[in-house]
């Protein structure tokens, strides 16, 4: 269990920001941070991990502890039980795959970890390979073993899958659920995509100006009731064309684009690049197989 109360004066563009926020993670809980650039979320992954340090506050791991202001305890990022990935790989661009893994283990010998972990994330046939050699992909799983290495207790994402497209995206999800799953961990997610968000996450919390505003599960933060249809999809606008009463929406949802026609003043709000929820009750959908 991580039990956390943060406290730190930030200094966001528009000036001073302070982040105030407490949680409590259960372990096996895998938990998203969402909320717009400059909310904080990065500088909440960086204190729980020991790179920033609050001013105010503790936080606990199981009976660890971890950070505590008052009792003036900060424990280095090395002895927290933490593993980090980041959007940048930030791997060693001058050693092999392997080497990449075994860099972080705790003890040399240890070595059952970090190849089970080469098995799991499919590197067995790269473990020889030069980084710089690597897809993007390739990079990002290398970058998670090593992580996962020092078994951590909480593992900590900071958008690693943004730089990556579509297809890569999707079976990265994948892995990383798989070792959310396998080593029983509590995971800490930044991500801005709510269909990555609906399909990894069993906690949302929402981040506005350093304080949280909303918390709950992906479902009750991205679909409001009012929307509850019969299928509901989330997307993201790539374009909008305003003609006489009516503006059109082309949606990107998964690999495919969709047009919805609405009342101009209705989705006056929304604008190209803004994440939606597509949802429909006036009909039943067909469902065809794609061969
Ligand atoms: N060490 C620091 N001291 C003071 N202010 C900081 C420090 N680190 C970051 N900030 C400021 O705190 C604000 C929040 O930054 P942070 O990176 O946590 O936001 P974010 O929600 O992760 O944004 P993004 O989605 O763009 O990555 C920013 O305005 C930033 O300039």
């Amino acid at each position: 269990m991580i039990e956390c109360k943060l406290k730190k004066e930030l200094s966001a563009a528009e000036g001073k920001m302070i982040l105030n926020v407490d949680f409590r993670l259960n372990e096996g809980d895998f938990v998203v941070l969402y909320g717009n650039s400059g909310a904080g979320k990065t500088s909440i992954l960086r204190m729980l991990s020991g790179l920033l340090r609050p001013e105010d506050g503790y936080i606990n791991q199981d009976s660890n502890v971890w950070f505590n202001a008052e009792k003036k305890i900060d424990i280095p990022i090395q002895k927290r039980k933490i593993g980090l990935v980041f959007q940048d790989y930030a791997l060693f661009p001058n050693m092999n795959v392997e080497e990449n893994i075994y860099f972080s283990l705790p003890q040399k010998k240890d070595k059952k970890t970090a190849e089970e972990l080469i098995e799991l994330m499919e590197l067995g046939n790269l473990r020889k390979q030069k980084i710089q050699q690597l897809s993007g992909g390739q990079q990002q799983r290398v970058a998670l073993a090593r992580a996962l290495a020092r078994k951590p207790k909480l593992l900590l994402l900071d958008e690693p899958l943004s730089a990556l497209d579509h297809g890569m995206r999707t079976k990265l999800q994948e892995y990383i659920l798989k070792l959310h799953k396998t080593y029983n961990l509590t995971t800490i997610l930044v991500s801005h995509d709510p269909a990555e968000i609906i399909k990894m996450a069993n906690k949302v919390l929402v981040l506005e100006n350093g304080k949280f505003t909303k918390t709950g599960t992906p479902i009750s933060i991205f679909s409001e009731s009012k929307l509850s249809g019969k299928f509901q999809f989330t997307g993201e606008v790539l374009a909008k064309i305003d003609e006489e009463v009516v503006s059109i929406l082309h949606i990107l949802i998964g690999n495919n684009v969709i047009k919805s026609v609405s009342a101009k003043d209705e989705i006056a709000h929304i604008q190209k690049g803004d994440k939606v929820l597509v949802a429909s009750k006036a009909f039943n959908p067909i469902v065809t197989k794609i061969e």
